[in-house]
């Protein structure tokens, strides 16, 4: 099966991340769209706009305490996250933190059947080998999608976040770590069942990001992309 990829979008107005989604398409299988990175007030309008490309979108807000930009309050991200739902995107990325302190959330996403990614970040390491799997043990009581991002600083980082992969059981878990000792692991993750791996559409968005075109140049040496 050929590796999927997923193009960061990260504009700050409706209309390039429309334009950048069309261009992103074309090549990628699927976007994640970062809505933090809008203005609160225009985010519905990104939605109506980006509609008929939903079902390939994996729609993000992530708050600047999980190291996104939304602007808002906390109440304001969760009527969000709730109205993102209601357009029915691939994947609604939620991250561990507000899930675990929001349990009606949760019980609106069950109760709606809404594909959650359930996602955790650590911008500084690569916790030890207990931590991680912990971390994807109690990730995966809120959904079967799961996204754990560290970043390596040294090739030993790299190893323990993709040794995760061993106890993944049934999950579809997404684990690499940013930076550039993490860079393999983007790569390494498709192959130890990652469902895709995020690039950029020219800039990185996170450290450590190829681009798309790149990152389908490495592929496309195996000969089956
Ligand atoms: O979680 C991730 C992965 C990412 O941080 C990266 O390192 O490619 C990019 C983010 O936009 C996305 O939400």
């Amino acid at each position: 099966m050929a590796t999927k990829v997923c193009v960061t979008i990260a504009a700050t107005n409706p209309a390039k991340v429309v334009n950048e989604l069309k261009k992103a398409l074309v090549k990628s299988d699927y976007a994640e769209l970062r809505l933090d990175f809008l203005k609160p007030s225009k985010i519905p309008f990104c939605l109506t706009l980006s509609k008929k490309y939903l079902d390939r979108c994996v729609c993000t807000l992530r708050p600047k305490t999980e190291g996104g930009k939304f602007s808002g309050t906390e109440k304001e991200r969760i009527s969000i996250l709730k109205l993102i739902a209601e357009f029915e995107p691939h994947l609604l990325d939620v991250e561990y933190n507000t899930l675990r302190k929001n349990k009606e959330l949760e019980k609106y996403f069950k109760s709606a059947k809404i594909q959650t990614l359930v996602s955790w970040h650590d911008f500084e390491k690569t916790p030890d080998m207990q931590t991680l799997r912990s971390m994807l043990k109690n990730m995966s009581k809120f959904s079967k999608n799961i996204k754990i991002v560290t970043t390596a600083k040294t090739i030993d980082d790299t190893i323990r976040i993709l040794s995760i992969y061993k106890t993944a059981g049934k999950t579809n878990l997404i684990a690499f770590a940013m930076g550039d000792y993490g860079r393999m692991s983007r790569i390494l993750c498709t192959k130890l069942g990652s469902p895709y791996t995020y690039v950029s559409l020219g800039k990185p968005v996170a450290p450590g990001q190829f681009s798309l075109r790149e990152m389908r140049t490495i592929l496309a040496l195996e000969g089956k992309n």
